[in-house]
């Protein structure tokens, strides 16, 4: 297993030693000893969610706010998506960043999203199944988001903006500006 720093402080691009046999492959898709001698960060996960998505849908961009805030693990079961954090702790060099991630399930990459970021992902395939760990549990009240489409983040989607699915939810969140002034 290798962990790749990011030019985003905390933002980890996991890539897990694949075992491949006769049979098919093994991995190891988190091991809490491995990811603290690796990144140096402690995570107590609590909650697993998985979620499956047509190609064009974005999920996004979402975080969990005060006691709830959540870091997250997150990987590709089946097909491919364009995963995306973007830096919202306020005293943070690269306030405003982000990054973004082609996770597919053949290349097996997880991120790991910190607490304090935003989270997003558009889907690139038909029926991708997509599957991550968090460090605390959903909370609905906690829940807030950013506008995917937020002209000051400028996020690169890769797909056509009039191709993208999303929830009624996702369609009302706030800007960028919007969400800081507030936050
Ligand atoms: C996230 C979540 C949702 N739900 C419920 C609420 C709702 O009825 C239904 C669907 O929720 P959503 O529309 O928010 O699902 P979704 O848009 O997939 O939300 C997820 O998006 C990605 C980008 C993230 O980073 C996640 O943390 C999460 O916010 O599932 C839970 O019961 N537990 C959970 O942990």
């Amino acid at each position: 297993m290798i962990a790749k720093e990011t030019h985003l402080k905390d933002c980890f691009v996991i890539e897990p030693t694949v075992f491949e046999d006769a049979r098919g492959y093994f991995f190891e898709s988190f091991n809490k000893a491995k990811f603290l001698e690796l990144t140096g960060l402690e995570v107590d996960f609590v909650q697993d969610n998985q979620s499956k998505s047509s190609k064009g849908v974005l999920r996004g961009l979402h975080l969990q706010t005060g006691d709830f805030a959540q870091a997250k693990l997150v990987r590709v079961i089946e097909g491919a998506v364009l995963d995306v954090c973007v830096d919202l702790r306020k005293d943070s060099d690269t306030y405003g960043q982000h990054l973004s991630v082609v996770l597919t399930a053949a290349n097996k990459k997880q991120f790991f999203v910190p607490k304090g970021f935003a989270h997003g992902f558009v889907v690139l395939e038909d029926d991708t199944i997509f599957s991550y760990k968090c460090d605390e549990y959903y909370n609905k009240n906690s829940e807030a988001g950013i506008a995917y489409n937020d002209s000051t983040l400028n996020i690169d989607w890769q797909l056509p903006m009039e191709t993208l699915i999303l929830s009624e939810k996702d369609q009302a969140l706030p800007s960028f500006k919007t969400y800081s002034d507030g936050n």
